[in-house]
């Protein structure tokens, strides 16, 4: 399914990164990497296994530092910050990781709770309780909040990791392959998910996938990495129709389901 257009501020450039370089050892992973992000939108950024995707959001999380190049967060030079500094941003970033990485010992309710007591702990329990209700209602999982997370779906481990970068109201999501190990439909209600955080909290958002359903549902543009930068950029169909051989070979190996 093609994706509803939705308002994009172009003249508010949240994430901003010129000449990105990164290699561990010999091995020389981003070369020279351009990107902006604007306000309002979701940026997919497709490539190959091993091609620095990961590294790349990492880099805009500020947990791996780059060899040279600038990213600019929310108006910050990430690499020029304190580390105080450093992680007051990063409470601007939601970061939805792979595998959700919840805590296995608490429940739904304790996994959102915790992040609230460490970062706003002027909140009345009151006020907490009601703030985890908010955001898990804004996932579809009301019912879970005493659940377990051994007792989740994957599909719903991913709400409730997904409500628990929520709960601080980050201004940019950065999504790690949000569809990864799921089925076809749940993947695609992860999707309907992401554009619906996109709409309800007006986050800017970077999302790696390999999952071209993914790509085209939840993508108002697509960046394809090929050698360390940044190969193609456009949206869906501009990145996938233009009879570039690297797009072709990407396109040819996947999926794509039309919900
Ligand atoms: N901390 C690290 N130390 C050494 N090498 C690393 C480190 N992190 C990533 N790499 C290397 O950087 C390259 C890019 O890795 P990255 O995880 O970004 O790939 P990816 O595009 O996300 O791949 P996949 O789609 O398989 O998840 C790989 O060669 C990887 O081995």
């Amino acid at each position: 399914m093609r994706k509803s257009p939705v308002d994009i501020d172009k003249q508010n450039t949240v994430i901003h990164i010129r000449g990105l370089y990164k290699s561990f050892d010999t091995v020389a992973v981003l070369t020279g990497m351009d990107l902006d992000l604007y306000k309002g939108e979701n940026v997919v950024v497709l490539g190959r296994s091993g091609s620095g995707k990961s590294v790349l959001i990492k880099l805009i999380a500020g947990l791996l530092k780059p060899d040279s190049g600038t990213i600019c967060v929310a108006g910050e030079e990430i690499d020029q910050l304190s580390p105080r500094a450093l992680q007051e941003l990063r409470l601007k970033i939601g970061f939805l990781y792979q595998g959700s990485a919840l805590y296995d010992s608490m429940t739904v309710r304790e996994n959102l709770e915790f992040p609230l007591v460490r970062n706003s702990p002027h909140l009345t329990h009151e006020e907490r309780e009601d703030t985890i209700r908010e955001v898990l209602e804004n996932v579809g999982l009301s019912q879970s909040i005493d659940k377990m997370p051994s007792e989740l779906s994957g599909g719903q481990k991913k709400r409730v990791g997904i409500a628990r970068t929520l709960i601080l109201h980050p201004d940019i999501m950065l999504y790690d392959e949000p569809t990864a190990g799921l089925d076809p439909v749940t993947s695609s209600d992860i999707n309907m998910l992401i554009n619906e955080v996109q709409q309800k909290y007006r986050t800017s958002s970077v999302i790696i996938t390999h999952d071209l359903t993914c790509a085209k549902t939840t993508g108002d543009r697509i960046a394809l990495i090929t050698d360390g930068k940044f190969s193609r950029e456009g949206t869906f169909e501009e990145v996938f129709q233009t009879g570039d051989a690297e797009a072709k070979k990407f396109y040819d190996y996947n999926f794509i389901i039309d919900t």
